[in-house]
């Protein structure tokens, strides 16, 4: 994001301007300084800002002088501009909410302080380890959990890690924060906290209890079992399609809004969030601001990563692979709408029934949210980090599949997509920047492979045994021959006999 962007003569946003918005916009109408935090944030980007923080927000408007307010904290380099923006806004950013409808802003105020930990460690940890502090909340992506796709092990070999183990003290990775602040906790005899993950996990919470209790009990083996007996980890899925901010939105902003706000968030009207309702030190009422608390998230979370992000993942390749830059460009081209119709349909069967969800209903509002032309969504953001996504979002499904005997085609149609996608250059042969952790190694074997999925296929660390199944490789090999041979469209017109 540019920070010089020319924002002119609009409002700048902090506390003491909010009485001087324009009256479309709506502001926090509660005494800030009337909320106690009891929730930290780790990950304060756009998803959160867009998410938990309005339903914050919400819940405020109904308690106020709660004491669920939310302290983000960022642990990475990445946060800078964060901390920066929300230090010179009194935490306060603008949401819009785009639609062919319209256009919405609300200026947030649930967030109330913000820690950049590599500016001050102890008080990152200070403010976990602080008894106030009841839950932790997280969106640090799928790759911040150090899991290991293809054994389901916690990857103690990561410099992070490693770094952690030997620093208890001045860590950098969020397994290193969390532990030192219970570690302190327990030594004072403190209750802990809940950790709930919301990242587009399946099992999130399950995830970030296996890896967290792993590290901390390489760390110390009573602290490890103290974690395992006493902190609370809910599952929960998110839903809400959140694009990375540009210069575009902030000029918008200042535009349509007058508001100079150097770091707003967009996002689509839909939002969705089904929480497992498995807390150690309380929570918000947060069914009285629409969150579904339930008893087994697993059917949501399925639902939810199997058919929207999964179809995410077909549209950024194929929509890339045909020079297009955003989702909704990508849904108006009937051969790849139809593809990721086709995609969700073979998907459909690996599902268990969704309490209170109509499948069919479901599949059509996914493809209406993609055609939202107002939110812009970026191709580049749904293929980020891909190498984490991919057996996330559409090998569960493929494995299923396979034990299933049921149809496989467009997930198999999805890797070989991705795979002729990693090469580099798209159908007109114009360079693709390839960002993720292992673009080194994934870009070295899609050229050298060419056509032939199976160096691709022999990284277990995604893959684990799914190239022992020739089905699948068959299948795949089919699929990136014609995408090496035809265009992505001219493969698709082939496929759909369109
Ligand atoms: N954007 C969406 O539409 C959306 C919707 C549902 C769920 N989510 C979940 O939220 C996550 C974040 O999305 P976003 O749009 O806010 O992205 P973002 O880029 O705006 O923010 C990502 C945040 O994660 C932090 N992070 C990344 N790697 C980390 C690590 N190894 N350790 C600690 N922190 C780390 C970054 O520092 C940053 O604060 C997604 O990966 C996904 O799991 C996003
Ligand atoms: O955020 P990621 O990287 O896990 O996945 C990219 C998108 O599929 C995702 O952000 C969706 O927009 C989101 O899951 C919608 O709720």
């Amino acid at each position: 994001m540019n920070s010089n962007t020319s924002t002119g003569s609009a409002i700048k946003l902090n506390e003491a301007s909010l009485s001087r918005l324009a009256n479309n916009v709506r502001v926090p109408n509660y005494d800030r300084h009337q909320i106690t935090n009891g929730i930290v944030h780790i990950g304060v980007g756009g998803f959160h800002r867009a998410h938990q923080a309005l339903y914050l927000d919400n819940y405020f408007h109904q308690h106020p002088g709660t004491d669920w307010g939310i302290c983000g904290m960022g642990l990475l380099d990445f946060d800078k501009r964060m901390r920066d923006a929300l230090k010179a806004q009194d935490c306060l950013y603008t949401l819009v909410e785009r639609s062919p409808e319209g256009d919405r802003a609300r200026v947030i105020g649930a967030i109330t302080q913000y820690l950049f930990a590599p500016d001050n460690r102890q008080a990152a940890i200070e403010a976990l380890a602080d008894p106030k502090c009841r839950i932790v909340t997280l969106t640090i992506t799928e790759g911040g959990y150090y899991y290991i796709e293809g054994s389901g092990e916690f990857d103690a070999n990561h410099p992070t890690i490693q770094y952690d183990l030997q620093h208890p003290h001045e860590p950098i990775g969020v397994y290193g924060f969390l532990t030192a602040a219970l570690a302190r906790r327990r030594q004072q005899g403190l209750a802990p906290f809940t950790v709930l993950s919301c990242d587009n996990l399946q099992g999130n919470g399950n995830i970030a209890r296996k890896m967290l209790t792993a590290f901390a009990q390489m760390r110390d083996p009573e602290l490890g079992n103290w974690i395992t007996e006493q902190v609370a980890f809910p599952n929960c899925m998110v839903d809400r399609i959140t694009p990375a901010t540009t210069p575009a939105d902030i000029k918008m902003v200042a535009e349509q809004f007058n508001i100079d706000d150097a770091f707003p968030v967009v996002a689509e009207p839909f939002l969705q969030w089904v929480v497992e309702d498995k807390f150690c030190a309380g929570r918000p009422d947060w069914e009285a601001v629409g969150v579904q608390m339930t008893d087994d998230v697993h059917p949501y979370e399925m639902m939810k990563i199997r058919l929207l992000n999964a179809s995410h993942l077909l549209i950024g390749y194929l929509g890339t692979l045909a020079g297009y830059t955003y989702v909704h460009e990508v849904m108006a081209d009937k051969y790849i709408r139809q593809a990721v119709d086709n995609l969700m349909e073979e998907v459909t069967p690996t599902l268990q029934p969704v309490p209170g969800i109509d499948l069919d209903d479901y599949k059509k509002t996914l493809i209406e949210r993609f055609a939202n032309p107002k939110i812009r969504d970026q191709l580049p953001r749904l293929c980020l980090n891909s190498a984490a996504k991919m057996p996330k979002f559409v090998l569960g499904s493929l494995r299923d599949a396979l034990q299933q005997g049921g149809a496989l085609d467009y997930m198999s149609f999805t890797v070989a997509a991705w795979f002729r996608y990693l090469n580099g250059r798209d159908d007109r042969g114009n360079s693709i920047p390839i960002d993720d952790p292992m673009s080194g190694i994934l870009t070295e074997l899609a050229l050298s492979g060419g056509s032939d999925p199976k160096p691709l296929l022999g990284l277990t660390e995604i893959f684990g045994d799914l190239s022992q199944s020739s089905r699948f490789v068959d299948s795949v090999t089919n699929h990136l021959h014609s995408l090496y041979e035809l265009s992505a469209r001219e493969t698709l017109a082939q496929i759909l006999k369109i």
